[in-house]
């Protein structure tokens, strides 16, 4: 099953992501819309639709009174540009008037001062505008910012597995990072600083407001400029009308009033500002066109957009080289380059790859690149080609040079404005897009609980509640006809899983690798979406709220959970209602067989996952990152090191030897210590104990995998305890094991293979059948004799 794009607002994002030149494909998520007239459609419809839920975010992030300061300044900004334009010319023609004036008399001088108090209030004005706006905005954008990092984290929490490994599901919760501040977006070439270079930001909510504040403020300074542009262009019409000679008087001074040469004039005086806005929307407008050997053979005549695929390999080479970066410095894969000699197999990959990288980057920039340098070179070429003609006298006007240069600058800001305002409002339509997704991304329901929800209307059932159906020996678990395809694969990972877990009962699972025997447990605990029927305590499990079940579910992951926390947490959030019971995790600790890794790291000793030991306050002086060095002796040198510690930190307050056994960390909080794979799993098992008295169902997933034998042997016992209610209480239990010694008291074993059950049953109808189970566990045997 996948997330059913159904709502209006989720249905115009998804149309932006259309490829502009193939609408059955989509571009990469994060990627740059282009100013095209569908894009601009689809935002428009966006906006009532968003607007008010937008708004509330702001009204709701407090500080109203900042709030509104902040957009006030930014909106009032934008009549400045106009008003200093209109109040220097004015002045400047009172200069040029009182150059002319033969008395003192003549010039009007209160005339003079207001125009100046005028300026010295435009000044002041732009300053306290400019005060109010970045005073206001650090507040105002750390409230918003908060509030809508808190919802897309939440959203994000609340999501399911299916859920979020749905493509489109995914792309939309990656835009939607971009509106909180969480993901970059990729910028065309030509946006911001950059001509041709792509640029990568991290957007925000807040940027979003004052990208749309910008527009406002620039459609204002548009209005402004024409005004102004309108009054300088009559003034300069009616000079060069008076000035017009009887010589020049042609078709075009009958039509205008002004000669040929007045009107090559007006238009040599607009063209750079008209080039320079063309490059802008040439650059806005353009589908980036791939070139050269990067792009597939055959799809560049029919394909200028970037499709998905190539962004994807674009990002692909952009992890790799972060890899191998990684490989470089991290610790962890210390020992294998320097074991193996992967020095300059790892500089030459890099360079490789960094390489592509580049050559990715240039094919890109291509067209485009060139185009924009070409409007940059002609807006010069005119403008200098003008000052030229000027200087050569070859337009035959006595027009002064000041009011030419008035128009000019006019003409510019305008045009400078609007350039402006078709970027603003490319970056305001993008962050629509962003918002949508955000919006959609807040509102939106898990899959398995849509699917709940779904299955109840059908049969017009009702919720049924977990705990009323609760069994005394645990939980019972039917799947019937199961199967099960990895969002976004063709083939299925399980088909026809049929299984009976009776309550109390102890299952194990075995079979080759890649058989499907991880996928099978984690859709019995319902984490995944399925085909077929699963009943849990005789209802479909989709008729119980999920946190109900997997409240009543433990499990020790085989990929399970590193966390860089402290060792009283990795264990605590098995049950986060008993995190802070250091009786119950002392429990949980002797069940997982983690009593050595408390010793040694305390309860709250900070872990680490890497192999090697980390200073993470890098302000820590090279003295202190000696004594960790000496510190760091092989763990067999020590005494007592039978935990296998590589590392123990030497904080304030302990000595190599005096908190053995106590509670206190070894290290400062800026040491952390690194566990062994064996530790690790310890730890893992202790979380997955910690929850295992309220559980109904336990499962382990290769439980063993990195324990000793004699570590291996207890864990087992204590795994059959659970189903056999030594502790008082009888839990279903499933394991995953590969050491078929450790699987034979199972009540059944089942074994999995190419995503189907092929056998099932206990060990000894097993043995007797002679068939895949018995040829494992003769083969297992065998190598021990
Ligand atoms: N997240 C995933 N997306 C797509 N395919 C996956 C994913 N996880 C596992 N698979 C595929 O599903 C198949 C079954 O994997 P699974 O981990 O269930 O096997 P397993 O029997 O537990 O293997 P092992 O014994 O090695 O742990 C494999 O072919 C694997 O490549």
């Amino acid at each position: 099953m996948s997330y059913a794009i159904e709502t209006p607002t989720s249905q115009l994002w998804l149309s932006s992501r259309r490829d502009p030149s193939d609408a059955a494909r989509y571009t990469a998520p994060g990627e740059d819309r282009i100013l095209s007239y569908t894009n601009l459609k689809l935002a428009l419809s966006l906006v009532p639709l968003l607007w008010s839920r937008f708004a509330l975010l702001f009204w709701q992030g407090g500080h109203r009174t900042r709030l509104l300061a902040f957009a006030l300044s930014k909106i009032l900004k934008g009549f400045l540009p106009a008003a200093k334009i209109w109040a220097s010319s004015a002045l400047l023609d009172e200069v040029q008037a009182s150059f002319g004036a033969s008395k003192d008399e003549d010039v009007d001088q209160g005339k003079i001062i207001r125009l100046a108090i005028s300026s010295l209030v435009i000044s002041a004005g732009n300053s306290i505008l400019d005060f109010l706006s970045t005073n206001n905005n650090v507040i105002v954008k750390h409230h918003v910012d908060h509030q809508v990092e808190r919802l897309y984290m939440s959203s994000q929490l609340s999501l399911d597995i299916p859920t979020l490994s749905d493509p489109t599901v995914s792309a939309l919760i990656y835009e939607a990072g971009c509106f909180a501040g969480f993901e970059s977006r990729t910028s065309r070439p030509g946006m911001g600083s950059s001509m041709t270079g792509r640029m990568r930001s991290r957007p925000g909510a807040f940027l979003t407001l004052s990208q749309l504040l910008n527009s406002v403020t620039l459609s204002v300074e548009v209005v402004t400029a024409s005004a102004l542009l309108f009054r300088t262009l009559s003034t300069a019409l009616e000079q060069m009308q008076t000035q017009t000679h009887e010589k020049d008087r042609d078709a075009v001074s009958l039509l205008f009033g002004i000669s040929t040469k007045s009107v090559i004039l007006l238009v040599l005086c607009f063209l750079p500002s008209v080039l320079s806005l063309s490059g802008t929307l040439f650059s806005l407008s353009v589908p980036l066109k791939p070139k050269g050997k990067l792009a597939a053979p055959g799809k560049l005549k029919n394909n200028p957009g970037i499709s998905e695929s190539e962004s994807h390999a674009r990002r692909e080479t952009g992890y790799e080289v972060q890899h191998m970066k990684v490989l470089g410095k991290n610790g962890k894969y210390k020992q294998e380059v320097v074991l193996f000699g992967l020095k300059e197999w790892i500089l030459t990959k890099w360079e490789g790859l960094v390489n592509l990288q580049m050559e990715t980057e240039m094919a890109h920039r291509g067209r485009l690149g060139w185009m924009l340098v070409s409007f940059r070179v002609s807006e010069e070429a005119v403008q200098t080609a003008f000052l030229a003609l000027l200087a050569l006298r070859s337009f035959g006007t006595s027009i002064s040079l000041g009011s030419i240069r008035l128009y000019q600058s006019t003409a510019s800001s305008l045009l400078g404005s609007l350039r402006s305002l078709t970027r603003s409002l490319q970056q305001s339509v993008q962050s629509l897009f962003y918002m949508a997704a955000f919006f959609e991304a807040i509102d939106m329901t898990a899959i398995l609980e849509e699917k709940g929800r779904r299955a109840l209307k059908v049969s017009s059932g009702n919720v049924v509640d977990y705990e009323t159906t609760r069994l005394p020996g645990g939980m019972r678990i039917e799947a019937r006809n199961l199967g099960f395809t990895y969002p976004g694969q063709q083939e299925p990972v399980l088909r026809d899983i049929n299984l009976v877990v009776e309550p109390g009962s102890t299952v194990a699972i075995v079979g080759l690798n890649g058989g499907g025997k991880t996928t099978l447990v984690k859709v019995l605990m319902g984490l995944y979406d399925h085909t077929g029927d699963l009943l849990i305590n005789g209802h479909p499990a989709e008729a119980f709220p999920s946190k109900q079940l997997h409240a009543r579910t433990t499990c020790c992951f085989q990929d399970h959970g590193k966390y860089q926390l402290t060792l009283q947490e990795n264990i605590g959030i098995g049950n986060v209602d008993m995190i802070d019971s250091r009786v119950d995790i002392d429990r949980a600790i002797v069940k997982g067989g983690a009593e050595s890794v408390r010793d040694r790291v305390g309860l709250g000793g900070k872990l680490d996952d890497v192999g090697v030991p980390k200073v993470l306050n890098e302000t820590v002086t090279k003295d202190v990152r000696k004594a960790h060095d000496a510190d760091t002796r092989p763990s067999d040198d020590k005494p007592g090191s039978s935990a296998g510690l590589r590392f123990r930190g030497r904080g304030k307050g302990s000595t190599a030897s005096s908190d053995v056994g106590k509670d206190t960390p070894p290290s400062s909080a800026s040491q952390r210590t690194s566990l062994s794979g064996g530790q690790w799993q310890r730890v893992a098992l202790a979380r997955a104990f910690l929850r295992a008295d309220d559980a109904d169902l336990v499962v382990f997933d290769e439980p063993s995998a990195s324990l000793d034998p004699q570590a291996e042997q207890a864990l087992f016992k204590r795994v059959h305890a659970l189903s056999s209610g030594e502790d008082g209480k009888r839990t279903t239990t499933i394991f995953i094991s590969h050491r078929i010694q450790t699987v034979r008291r199972a009540d059944k074993i089942v074994v999995v293979e190419n995503g189907t059950i092929i056998e099932s049953g206990p060990h000894d109808a097993l043995m007797a059948m002679k068939g895949r189970y018995a040829e494992f566990f003769n083969l297992q045997r065998e190598g021990f004799d």
